[in-house]
C-alpha cells in the first residue's frame, strides 16, 4: 500500500449485525471517523438491499460480502443485480473456479450503469477461521495454507478479479506471485488483548499493513467494544505510529 494513502479509508469495519437499528446504534458514534464498512450475509439477508443504499447515503463505503459460490452461469446473474445495489466492493468464494469467477466478473460488468464505476471484485480464498488440519484433514486438502492461498489467488487472478480476502499473514506471497497492484483484503484483525473467537489465522491491524495488506477488515474487535470510538482511535494511532 502506498504510504501517502490515508488508512482510514483502508479499514472497513465488518457490521455483522441483524436489524437497522443494531447498525444505527454502532456507526452514530462512529460518524467523521470510519469510511469503509463491510455488509455480511447477516444484515444483507435481514435488511435487504435498502441497507446499502442507507449507508451510501451516510457517506460511507460499502464491501457487500456475499461470498457468492454457485455455477458460472447462477454467480454470472447474482453479479448483475448485485452490480445494482451500489456497493464498492463485492466477492465470489475462488474454491467456485475459474470459469465461475470469469462469469461473476462479467456479470458484474453487465449489471453496472453506462459510466459509473464497476465494484472491485475479489475472491476468498481459504477462510481466515480455517486451519491447517482442518484444511487438510477435513476439507482434504493437502499442502500448505500458503501454498493452496496463493493458487486460489493466481487462479483468482487469472478469471480476471482484482484481488483476494486472505489473511495478513499470506499477503507477502500473494503480492510477490499475483504482484504489487492486486488487491489485498484481509480479516482475522485483533488487536492486541482481543479475543481470538473462531479466527485462526490472525494478526494485529499495525502488522498487517506492515505486511502490505491493501485493506483490513475488522469486525468485533471494534463493534463488541466497550467504546468503538476510543478503540478505533487507538487502532488508527497504533497503525499511524507504526508506520512513521
Ligand atoms: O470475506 C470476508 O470478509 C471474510 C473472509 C474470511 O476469510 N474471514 C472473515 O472473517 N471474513 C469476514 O470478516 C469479518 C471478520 O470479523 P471479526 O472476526 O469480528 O473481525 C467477518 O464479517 C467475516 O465474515
Amino acid at each position: 500500500m502506498q504510504q501517502t494513502v490515508d488508512i482510514r479509508e483502508r479499514m472497513i469495519v465488518a457490521l455483522d449485525f441483524s436489524t437497522l437499528e443494531e447498525v444505527k446504534q454502532c456507526i452514530e458514534p462512529l460518524e467523521g471517523h470510519i469510511r469503509y464498512v463491510k455488509v455480511g450475509m447477516e444484515l444483507a439477508y435481514a435488511e435487504g438491499p435498502a441497507i446499502v443504499s442507507y449507508l451510501k447515503e451516510k457517506g460511507l463505503k460499502v464491501f457487500l460480502d456475499l461470498k457468492v459460490h454457485d455455477i458460472p452461469n447462477t454467480a454470472k446473474g447474482a453479479m448483475r443485480s448485485l452490480a445494482r445495489l451500489g456497493a464498492d466492493m463485492v466477492n465470489v468464494h475462488a474454491a467456485g473456479g475459474i470459469a465461475m469467477m470469469a462469469a461473476a466478473r462479467e456479470g458484474l460488468e453487465q449489471g453496472t450503469a453506462a459510466g459509473a464505476a464497476r465494484p472491485i471484485l475479489i475472491g476468498v480464498t481459504m477462510l481466515t477461521s480455517t486451519g491447517l488440519s482442518t484444511m487438510n484433514q477435513e476439507l482434504m486438502i493437502p499442502g500448505s495454507v500458503e501454498d493452496v492461498v496463493v493458487h486460489y489467488a493466481m487462479l483468482t487472478k487469472q478469471a480476471g478479479l482484482d484481488g483476494v480476502v486472505a489473511s495478513p499473514l499470506e499477503v507477502p506471497m500473494i503480492k510477490k506471485a499475483a504482484g504489487y497492484e492486486f488487491v489485498t483484503v484481509t480479516p482475522g484483525i485483533r488487536p492486541i488483548g482481543a479475543d481470538q473467537g473462531d479466527q485462526t489465522r490472525i494478526t494485529t491491524p499495525e502488522e498487517a499493513f506492515r505486511l502490505g495488506s491493501d485493506y483490513l477488515v475488522i469486525g468485533r474487535a471494534i463493534t463488541n467494544a466497550k467504546d468503538p470510538v476510543a478503540t478505533w482511535q487507538s487502532i488508527v494511532q497504533t497503525v499511524e505510529a507504526d508506520r512513521k
